[in-house]
């Protein structure tokens, strides 16, 4: 995937991303990071058809995304939005199922392929108990694993994932990103997914972009890209940054007043 000089805007507002370009590497994992605001989900939205770009284009596998015909993007592209709106009283199961959409004729029953991908999905983020329960009747961090699951289920080569852990617990937490980093490490698909946590993303990531005013602050190996200087210029943080296990962890400075 090849994002070329994008520049993303809302209406006639001043661009939020300006410029941008990224090669984002294949069969590895890339996390976006970023302060609130720097533009993190507008430009994964740019890379997915969300937002059309004012300038640039976003490649994938040499063919600008813009110039695919829906269908055929979305059996190569699976797409996990921020906060997205589960429809009234679907299942676990029925919701994963919509991600088999782009492989089935438009009344075809769900093919003995389907079903196997779907009951995976469900398995691999631990839901499979609970695959007959409606999704408004799930915790929050259930929901948000469904919703994973619907993205795995698509089978695509490319992942786009805007913030996968909002809701969950620190060892749910664990377990997706060793699901997104196995669909990249075991499965050799690509995945660019925006987080939040500097320290799970620098444990997981093979490839750290950061993000500072709608432009790449910084990017390359989290160890190399991760330190004290960066968090404070790019952040705003004060913290000290240890390694462990080779990866960097972030413990911030503790800001009490006197
Ligand atoms: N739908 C929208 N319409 C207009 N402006 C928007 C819209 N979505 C985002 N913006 C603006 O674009 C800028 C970047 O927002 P974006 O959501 O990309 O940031 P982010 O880095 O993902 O932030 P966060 O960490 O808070 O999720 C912000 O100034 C925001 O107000």
């Amino acid at each position: 995937m090849h994002v070329e000089n994008l520049t993303l805007a809302y209406g006639a507002d001043e661009p939020v991303v300006t410029g941008l370009t990224l090669e984002v590497p294949q069969g590895r994992m890339t996390a976006i990071v970023g302060p609130n605001g720097s533009g993190k989900s507008t430009l994964l939205r740019g890379m997915s058809r969300l937002l059309k770009p004012q300038t640039g284009r976003v490649l994938l596998d040499g063919k600008d995304i813009h110039q695919l015909p829906a269908r055929e993007l979305a059996r190569q592209l699976g797409v996990l939005p921020q906060g997205p709106v589960t429809p009234e009283g679907i299942t676990a199961a029925e919701l994963v199922s919509r991600g088999r959409h782009p492989h089935r004729g438009m009344f075809a029953r769900l093919t003995s392929e389907d079903q196997h991908a779907i009951d995976e999905a469900l398995a691999a983020v631990e839901l499979a108990d609970l695959r007959d329960r409606p999704v408004d009747q799930l915790s929050g961090g259930q929901r948000q694993r469904v919703w994973i699951a619907m993205v795995l289920a698509q089978g695509t080569q490319h992942l786009l994932l805007d913030e996968p852990t909002t809701y969950l617990d620190l060892a749910h937490a664990v377990d997706v990103m060793n699901v997104v980093h196995a669909a990249a490490h075991a499965s050799g698909r690509t995945v660019v997914t925006v987080l939040h946590d500097l320290t799970l993303a620098a444990q997981y990531a093979d490839n750290l972009v950061v993000m500072g005013g709608g432009q790449i602050a910084a990017q390359g190996r989290p160890v190399e890209v991760l330190s004290e200087e960066l968090l404070a210029e790019v952040f705003g943080l004060r913290a000290t940054v240890v390694e462990v296990g080779g990866a960097p962890v972030v413990v911030p400075d503790r800001r009490v007043s006197a």
